[in-house]
């Protein structure tokens, strides 16, 4: 039998033109161009439309795809009264499962795999999932639910949905790069479940639901809610450097450190959102959190050579955004499924049934 790759590491499993992880020139290539360089320029929606439609916008582009993404924020009402339905019960993260599954009831054209189809399916789902995770926090923690408003922009309107606030420039601003930075990351766990799903021709709702499913996981992105449930038990950074000396002295995975691409350098990702807690840090004249993050960097990078991942930074930068911890995760789940609906779609249209093999060591026969 072939050679057997534990997690695959190292295994190329398909071609793609969406993004590549070019660890020689250390780059996200995302179409071509690369991801740290765009944050400095570019929004949110401009990636959605370079994910979707294969360049970056034009000005005028630019407002189409907020106007689209306007359009197509009429939720059916039947997916938030599911939610209510289980009396606040749902993890977020659950509730944008249950609700992609919602959404695939409501697409009278289900069968239809066309480019043009999946196309309109990714705006839509990408307009009603800010809806849907915001709404679902409310619902379990008892709070009136609460929709778009016309005049905000897209990331505007989610973090208003989230904290009930309208944000400011400057936190609209930090969202926002969070979510480009979150959007594509070429074959994470959850992108692979999308395309292993999509490729036995199953609908984009489908292959969505299990790429939540996999987000979930603390090995993924459920790490970011982890990193701050991790920093929120103590509150200096001689404790913190402690508590992780502590938690690798019993062989504890610390959260947020560590990457099978990112090997012995920090997540490029991590560095720009550590300029953004920087920068609210200094809003808040309280720069506690950043010390006892770089705290925690010191005594990884001492004891482990380990480095931070993305969710690191990305965590202690929501807190102070004042998002709710339980968020974390679906906001990254938000903001990737441009991505992974760019790959389910490049699956659909380059399709060949993943069926890998195994290596048998049960009893002898
Ligand atoms: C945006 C994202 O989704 S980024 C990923 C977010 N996930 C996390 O932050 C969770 C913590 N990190 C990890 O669990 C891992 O580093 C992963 C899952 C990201 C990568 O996993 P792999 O490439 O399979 O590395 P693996 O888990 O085999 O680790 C290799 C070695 O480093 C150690 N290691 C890796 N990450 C960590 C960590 N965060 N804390 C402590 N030790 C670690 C392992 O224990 C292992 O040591 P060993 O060889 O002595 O057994
Ligand atoms: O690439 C990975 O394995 C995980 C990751 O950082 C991401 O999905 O953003």
């Amino acid at each position: 039998m072939e050679q057997f790759k534990p997690g695959l590491e190292g295994v190329v499993v398909s071609e793609t033109e969406i993004s590549v992880l070019d660890t020689e020139v250390e780059k996200i290539v995302i179409r071509g161009y690369d991801l740290i360089e765009l944050a400095k320029t570019n929004s949110y929606v401009d990636i959605v439309h370079l994910l979707l439609e294969g360049e970056l916008p034009t000005d005028e582009q630019r407002q189409e795809v907020e106007k689209k993404l306007h359009k197509y924020q009429a939720l059916p009402t039947t997916v938030l009264d599911i939610l209510k339905l289980q009396n606040g019960r749902f993890h977020p993260m659950d509730a944008q499962r249950t609700g992609v599954s919602v959404l695939a009831g409501y697409d009278d054209d289900l069968e239809d795999r066309s480019h043009a189809m999946n196309i309109k399916r990714s705006y839509m789902l990408l307009a009603q999932l800010p809806i849907i995770t915001a709404n679902s926090y409310r619902i379990l923690v008892d709070e009136p639910t609460l929709m778009p408003k016309d005049d905000l922009s897209y990331s505007a309107n989610f973090l208003y949905m989230i904290t009930g606030e309208v944000p400011t420039e400057q936190e609209v601003k930090i969202f926002d790069k969070s979510l480009l930075l979150y959007s594509e990351h070429e074959m994470p766990n959850s992108t692979f479940t999308a395309r292993v799903i999509a490729s036995t021709n199953a609908d984009l709702y489908g292959a969505l639901t299990g790429a939540v499913s996999s987000l979930k996981g603390n090995l993924h992105g459920g790490a970011n809610e982890a990193v701050m449930h991790m920093l929120n038990e103590v509150s200096t950074p001689e404790a913190f450097e402690e508590l992780i000396r502590e938690k690798l002295k019993n062989k504890e995975k610390i959260m947020g450190f560590g990457h099978r691409v990112y090997m012995d350098r920090m997540d490029p990702r991590a560095s720009v959102m550590k300029e953004h807690l920087r920068e609210l840090s200094e809003r808040d004249g309280d720069d506690t959190l950043l010390r006892m993050c770089e705290a925690g960097e010191r005594v990884m990078k001492e004891e482990k050579g380990l480095f931070p991942n993305l969710d690191y930074y990305a965590a202690p930068v929501y807190w102070k955004l004042n998002i709710p911890i339980i968020l974390y995760t679906p906001i990254f789940f938000v903001a990737r499924t441009a991505g992974l609906t760019a790959h389910i779609i490049e699956q659909h249209e380059n399709n060949r049934i993943f069926r890998p093999r195994v290596k048998y060591i049960g009893r002898d026969y």
